[in-house]
């Protein structure tokens, strides 16, 4: 059954055009990735997707669902990550999770999301005195507190150390596990390879390949002997992960 369904989407800003008839399907249970270089659109692409940007052409359906028309009903079984700097510098790590966990009919156990995500600790700690490590776990937590059908991770691993990273790749396969379906925007390439069922590369606004990331090594015809996702998206793109697309 397919969970988020994108048909021929665009959206332009002024002379820019930031996503190009984009279409994909993604299925239930799936962990599904969009990688690109630094402005290829992934970011535009997935707030269509949430609803908080309105796109100039296409359709979109998330669980049967208009992210336009039926946001508020879309908000009960979706989970977005947080962009940097989206709390009040105040508030408590505690006080964050259940104000969160509040918004939600059937939400997850606030204590236990912060154990599984090492910030347990930290329940007494403001916001502003986060580390980039620790404020990133707390907006995984904000995604994660609503038990969503979906969940819309942007950058999920960014800025946190190994074994944080290990720890938080293991909760998005155990989340992935209980039925979640998951949409990835990443540019770190071992996390595409490690968790995603599926990627799309994005490319200038359009999907410049689309298969599991077993599949987009096969299809880059890279010549290497060992490649990995890292070497495909090189081939299919020009260029490294966290360049810009130009
Ligand atoms: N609010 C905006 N107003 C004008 N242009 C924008 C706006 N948001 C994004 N853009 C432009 O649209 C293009 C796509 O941006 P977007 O943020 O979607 O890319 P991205 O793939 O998420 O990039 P990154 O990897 O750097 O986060 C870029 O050229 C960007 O400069």
């Amino acid at each position: 059954m397919a969970v988020v369904e994108v048909e021929g989407l665009r959206k332009r800003y002024g002379g820019t055009v930031a996503v190009d008839d984009v279409s994909f399907t993604v299925e239930h249970g799936e962990i599904f990735g969009i990688v690109g270089p630094n402005g290829a659109g992934k970011t535009t692409l997935v707030e269509c997707v949430e609803g908080v940007r309105r796109p100039d052409a296409g359709r979109i359906s998330v669980l049967g669902l208009d992210p336009l028309r039926d946001r508020a009903r879309l908000r009960q079984v979706m989970g977005a990550q947080l962009q940097g700097g989206g709390l009040p510098d105040k508030l408590r790590v505690g006080e964050a999770v259940s104000l969160y966990r509040s918004f939600y009919a059937d939400g997850a156990d606030p204590g236990r999301l912060l154990d599984e995500l090492g910030l347990a600790g930290k329940r007494d700690t403001a916001f502003e005195d986060l580390s980039g490590g620790q404020a990133q776990r707390l907006s995984i937590a904000l995604a994660l507190v609503g038990r969503p059908r979906v969940a819309v991770l942007d950058e999920l691993t960014t800025g946190l150390d190994p074994r944080a990273r290990r720890g938080t790749w293991e909760l998005i396969e155990r989340i992935r596990d209980t039925g979640v379906t998951v949409l990835l925007v990443t540019h770190f390439m071992p996390e595409a390879e490690r968790l995603c069922d599926r990627v799309a590369v994005i490319d200038r606004g359009r999907i410049a390949a689309l298969d599991t990331p077993g599949g987009l090594v096969a299809r880059a015809g890279t010549g290497l002997e060992r490649a990995t996702l890292e070497d495909a998206f090189l081939a299919l793109t020009g260029r490294a992960p966290e360049e810009e697309a130009g």
